[in-house]
């Protein structure tokens, strides 16, 4: 069976999926999600002319003074009147400017004495000064967050001062998680010969902790056709279900037919890439499945090229797929062979990429020691060290 391309495969994935409906989502939950439709202010900001510093409202042409103070105009509590020529108002950061005064004086460069102001220090330079103008952040109606935008701390606190308390966001994905595998066991339970600790769900979990979704690791599935398939029926009410081993083509590797006993189809299977090969993509109901293969690097760059996309995808990012950049090759590498290499790498004290030694897909040391893939297609001649290579970081 000819092997998909990456690309292609990808194509193919995230057309399965599309964006999941939108929900209300309170402010302090929208941070790392993105916007599916645009959202525009619901108020000006400033909604009025206020003070930028703590000092005296005054009329700029009255300049140099006096003045006499006839109120107070405070953040919340504007001043009630107006300031008429050698008039002043006592105001503070945030407060409203009262009609007439055109800049404020601060404190420090005046001396009050009762009602009385006289300037004693630098004056305001011009009409305007110390004054926050209506709008001046933002007026009403101002496309606030374009669709696509990834939400930060920053973009939450302007759609704060915008007036919304919540947005309608994309439903995170329910994302099950499968380890299949009979020598597996849970992270440090004791082991028996011949036993392993199960890595990949917890890796998988750490992979996906900084996504907008919510993921349920339903344990270790024996090798065992009827145990997996009833597994696989019983998670089609996820968003995705994600399977880690039995993927390849072994008697033990019961993922694909267990899902097609389950009622789920396979879309594809097996991918033009190193490690990963053996991934396999379908539906199981409306969830869309992911059968990753189990050796810890394979599952984890097969995650890092597929799953994190999807869900991405399906969070409303505009551009899921993963962040690719050139940089220069810091030693020479072999000619590639049928698939692409995806080698793990790390930065060298120059700035220049580096494989690493350890490249097996069993490899856990050397994965944790990466800093990014370098990307070499298949076939590519020979590379040497000073050459640009396509990288991306993990
Ligand atoms: N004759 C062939 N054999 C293999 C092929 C092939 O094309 N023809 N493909 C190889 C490739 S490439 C890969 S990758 C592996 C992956 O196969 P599976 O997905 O079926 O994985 P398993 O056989 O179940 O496990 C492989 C390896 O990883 C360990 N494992 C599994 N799950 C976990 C887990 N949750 N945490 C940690 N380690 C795990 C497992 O014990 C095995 O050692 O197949 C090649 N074979
Ligand atoms: O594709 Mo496998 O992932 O080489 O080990």
């Amino acid at each position: 069976m000819a092997l998909l391309p990456v690309a292609e495969a990808q194509a193919r994935l995230l057309a399965m999926a599309a964006p999941l409906p939108p929900e209300e989502t309170a402010l302090a939950e929208t941070a790392g999600r993105w916007v599916t439709r645009e959202v525009g202010a619901l108020r000006s900001q400033p909604a009025a002319d206020l003070s930028a510093m703590d000092g005296y409202a005054i009329r700029h042409a009255d300049l140099p003074g006096p003045w006499t103070v006839i109120g107070e105009s405070a953040a919340g509590a504007g001043f009630g009147g107006a300031v008429a020529p050698g008039e002043a108002v006592r105001i503070y950061t945030g407060a409203p400017m009262p009609p007439g005064a055109d800049c404020v004086v601060i404190q420090e460069e005046v001396t009050r004495e009762g009602q009385r102001l006289t300037l004693s220090g630098e004056e305001p330079g011009y009409p305007g000064r110390n004054v926050r103008k209506a709008g001046s952040d933002f007026s009403e109606g101002f496309p606030i967050l374009p669709t696509g935008t990834f939400l930060t701390a920053r973009h939450v606190a302007l759609t704060a001062l915008a007036g919304h308390g919540a947005l309608r966001l994309p439903r995170r994905p329910r994302i099950a998680l499968v380890s299949t595998g009979s020598e597996l066991v849970p992270p440090g339970a004791p082991l028996r010969p011949g036993q392993l600790p199960a890595s990949n769900a917890v890796m998988l979990q750490a992979m996906l902790s900084g996504l907008p979704c919510e993921t349920s690791d339903c344990g270790i599935i024996a090798d065992d056709l009827a145990t997996l398939t009833g597994c696989f029926r019983d998670l089609d009410d996820h968003d995705i279900i994600v399977s880690t081993g039995g993927a390849s083509v072994g008697d033990h590797d019961l993922v694909k037919p267990a899902l097609e006993a389950a009622g789920g189809s396979i879309d594809f299977w097996k991918i033009r890439m190193r490690p990963g090969k053996p991934l396999i993509c379908g539906m199981n109901g409306k969830a869309l499945f992911l059968g990753l293969p189990g050796n810890p690097v394979s599952a984890f760059v097969t995650a890092h090229l597929f799953l994190l996309p999807l869900v991405r995808h399906m969070a409303g990012c505009p551009a899921p797929l993963p962040d690719r950049r050139e940089a220069v090759l810091g030693a020479d590498m072999p000619a590639v062979g049928g698939r692409d290499d995806y080698v793990r790498a790390a930065w060298d004290a120059e700035g220049r990429i580096r494989p690493l030694t350890q490249q097996d897909s069993a490899a856990t040391l050397g994965l944790s020691m990466a800093e990014a893939l370098i990307l070499r297609p298949a076939a590519s001649p020979a590379a040497r060290a000073g050459e640009s290579v396509a990288v991306l970081p993990i």
